[in-house]
């Protein structure tokens, strides 16, 4: 039979090329490779959905920072502290179950809200815009909330939040702080258009229903202004 050098039937058996590259039928390779998914070396050895599409992150400390440098096989690359690029500790504690209380009981699972979702509009961003741009420029600009040597542990009232809407220094409230967020304007994934509507007054609530998740606390951390003084209440 002159089937004989094909029973060792290899679209099954056979994983490797036979060390005879000559006995190869190409024709029936091709044909049988069609379900077959081709990963790179670098998506085999690292799987980025692990650490938030960070594929260095693993291999570094957790308080990595800018200007420490990290190697993957034959790449070298500088490393940013992204964290705060994953949901905020609050938002996803919130939705972890499982927590038990103190009397070891498991804790009530969290109601899942049956609001509709406001729809998602991420706006692409300008390019040297990205998150990774803001990590970078709030890891090294030396005053972005524009206090020029003034404290950011100030009370500052609703009123002198108001007052700041001006190119340069717009402030805006959100869960208690008072940040300017001028700097972030073209960084805002939601775009400029939106981040304006919080200027000048108290943005929580749009916040929350449009991003619960996102940790604020740590991408503004370097944008605080100030605490609202809430001494004269909430007539937002
Ligand atoms: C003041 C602090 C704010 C910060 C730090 C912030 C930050 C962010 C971040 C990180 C994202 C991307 C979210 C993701 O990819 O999951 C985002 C998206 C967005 N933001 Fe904001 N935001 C702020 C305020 C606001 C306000 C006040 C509004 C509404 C008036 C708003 C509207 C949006 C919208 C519509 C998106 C796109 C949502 C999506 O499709 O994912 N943001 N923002």
């Amino acid at each position: 039979m002159d089937n004989e050098n094909n029973d060792n039937d290899f679209t099954f058996c056979q994983v490797g090329l036979p060390t005879d590259q000559n006995d190869v039928d190409t024709t029936n390779l091709a044909a049988d490779i069609g379900g077959i998914t081709i990963k790179d070396e670098f998506s085999n050895s690292i799987d980025s959905s692990q650490n938030g599409g960070f594929p260095w992150k693993d291999k570094q400390p957790n308080n990595a920072s800018l200007g420490k440098q990290a190697t993957v096989g034959s790449l070298t690359f500088n490393v940013i502290d992204a964290s705060c690029l994953k949901p905020s500790c609050e938002s996803s504690r919130q939705v972890a179950s499982g927590d038990a209380d103190a009397s070891g009981k498991k804790a009530e699972k969290p109601k899942i809200s049956t609001r509709k979702p406001a729809p998602r509009t991420k706006v692409p961003f300008e390019k040297g815009y990205s998150q990774m741009d803001w990590l970078k420029l709030s890891q090294t600009h030396p005053d972005l909330a524009g206090l020029k040597g003034q404290s950011n542990r100030r009370l500052i009232s609703r009123s002198e939040v108001k007052q700041n809407q001006t190119e340069g220094s717009m402030w805006t409230v959100l869960k208690g702080r008072v940040y300017n967020i001028f700097p972030y304007m073209k960084f805002h994934p939601g775009g400029v258009d939106m981040l304006m509507k919080a200027v000048g007054k108290d943005c929580t609530a749009l916040f929350n229903k449009y991003h619960a998740w996102v940790n604020a606390e740590c991408l503004l951390e370097k944008c605080l202004v100030g605490t609202l003084d809430d001494s004269e209440g909430s007539n937002r």
